[in-house]
């Protein structure tokens, strides 16, 4: 990527390859909790991402703007783009890896504006990992998987317990994760 100086992934990055159980490519990805702001089906005002294993260490997924996305008249609010690349990027960590993680850093790049009814075409890549920190990359096309790069972003994601979901956020997380989970229909 060419949006900082820095060098990507960063030095000491290992390559890492599949969990054995992670989906394969060309496998429909589910809804990992059914009220994400990203991909959850119960989540009315959400971006409702659908996502599908690509090939190598890709994850491929589209978000369609609508107009309770919009920023300015007629185009996407980049918080909310930011917001669809936090999902494509936590995806490809979580699903090819099957660790739980969260996003410690993510940085942007919006190269083009996005219009209201125009879909991203989003592929985001699992660069490696050191420790616990995984690093993950993508870019956003226009309407088409070859059309124009509208969106860049990498992300630094950070292994957690379990009960870093418990502890911080619902006591009952594990049960409504499970519950609502539609990973892998
Ligand atoms: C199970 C199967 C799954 C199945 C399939 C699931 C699919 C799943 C799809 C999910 C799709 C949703 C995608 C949305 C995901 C979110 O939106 S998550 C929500 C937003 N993020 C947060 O709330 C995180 C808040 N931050 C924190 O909780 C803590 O800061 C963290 C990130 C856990 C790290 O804290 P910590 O555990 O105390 O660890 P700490 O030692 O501080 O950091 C660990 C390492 O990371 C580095 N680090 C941490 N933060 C940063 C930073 N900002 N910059 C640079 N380095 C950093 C540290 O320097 C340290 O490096 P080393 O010393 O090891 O070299």
């Amino acid at each position: 990527m060419k949006n900082s100086g820095e060098a990507w992934p960063p030095e000491g990055t290992e390559p890492v390859a599949a969990h054995p159980d992670a989906p394969g490519p060309g496998t429909k990805l589910g809804v990992h909790f059914s009220e994400c702001f990203g991909c959850g089906d119960e989540q009315d005002g959400g971006l409702h991402m659908e996502s599908t294993v690509g090939d190598g260490l890709t994850v491929k997924s589209q978000f369609t703007v609508t107009e309770a996305h919009q920023g300015a008249p007629g185009l996407a609010h980049g918080g909310l783009l930011a917001c669809a690349f936090d999902e494509a990027l936590g995806s490809v960590a979580g699903n090819l890896l099957r660790l739980p993680a969260v996003t410690g850093r993510l940085e942007t790049d919006f190269r083009r504006p996005v219009p209201v009814g125009s879909t991203l075409f989003i592929t985001a890549t699992l660069d490696g990992m050191d420790g616990r920190k995984i690093y993950v990359s993508a870019e956003g096309r226009l309407d088409a998987e070859d059309g124009p790069v509208a969106v860049r972003a990498r992300a630094l994601f950070v292994t957690v317990e379990f009960d870093h979901f418990t502890t911080h956020g619902d006591p009952n997380a594990w049960k409504k994760m499970r519950d609502s989970n539609r990973v892998n229909p």
